[in-house]
């Protein structure tokens, strides 16, 4: 059984309708990161944004909301539930960012980010489950328990895996240019091949994509790719830059058997 090399990027609260123009129009003419076997791409820009953007990405892009609510729509001003986002073509979805659990305006907590999850596979939406430990709790020792508590959460409310992607995204990391060194991915995304292999199955731990997030960058994305739990990225800053399709292209470098 192989994984299929996986590379998102997330816009977050980014973009004009003339910057997604300008940068589709760049990735395309670049002729680079080529969606489609063996490397899947799914863009996320806010929300305004979504539908726009899908027409105008390169072939083989799939677009993704950001966050979706808990449940089925109704009297939630300001949410979008996932419902909306199968209405319009959308079949991805980021939850559990953790953005939207540390901004503490925000807050959501494991057990919201495991409902979401829940709802949302249960809506027929692929979902990027997002898991990470900041920079006090990996100082304190305590990286695999906090990604293992936030995956805990999840496993609780999921049976069906199939359509989950794991995203580890170290909060020390996202934004601020200090990447995990290939080493310390590796070492994150082969405990929680463990942990899920003893707490989920052996055939969940063999097939759920885990993802690298935390300012990869056209620059070392490579080295990453060649981990050999590294199935992929999620990707900030760098998906709002020419520079995301040579993360596309990374996929070369993955040691990761390709899926049947
Ligand atoms: O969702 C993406 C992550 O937050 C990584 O962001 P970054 O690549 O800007 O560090």
């Amino acid at each position: 059984m192989g994984r299929t090399f996986f590379v998102g990027g997330n816009w977050k609260c980014n973009s004009t309708k003339a910057s997604i123009a300008s940068l589709c129009s760049t990735w395309k003419e670049s002729g680079a990161g080529v969606a489609g076997p063996p490397v899947d791409v799914v863009i996320a820009p806010p929300s305004v944004y979504a539908v726009a953007a899908a027409e105008q990405l390169p072939s083989g892009y799939q677009v993704s909301l950001q966050n979706t609510w808990t449940g089925k729509g109704g009297a939630f001003t300001g949410e979008l539930s996932a419902e909306m986002a199968k209405d319009c073509g959308i079949n991805w979805v980021i939850l559990g960012h953790s953005e939207r659990r540390h901004i503490p305006t925000i807050a959501e907590s494991d057990e919201t980010v495991a409902t979401k999850v829940a709802y949302a596979l249960g809506a027929g939406l692929s979902v990027i489950a997002c898991i990470g430990e900041t920079l006090e709790e990996r100082e304190a020792g305590n990286t695999n328990a906090v990604n293992e508590r936030q995956l805990a959460a999840i496993a609780a409310k999921v049976s069906d895996w199939t359509n989950v992607v794991i995203a580890y995204e170290p909060v020390w990391a996202i934004g601020t240019g200090k990447v995990a060194t290939p080493d310390q991915a590796q070492e994150v995304h082969a405990a929680l091949r463990v942990w899920l292999a003893a707490n989920v199955s052996p055939a969940v731990a063999e097939s759920v994509r885990i993802l690298y997030g935390g300012s990869v960058s056209g620059k070392n994305c490579n080295e990453l790719a060649g981990k050999e739990d590294v199935d992929g990225f999620l990707v900030g800053g760098a998906s709002l830059k020419p520079e995301f399709t040579a993360i596309v292209d990374s996929h070369k470098c993955s040691k990761v058997p390709v899926a049947a």
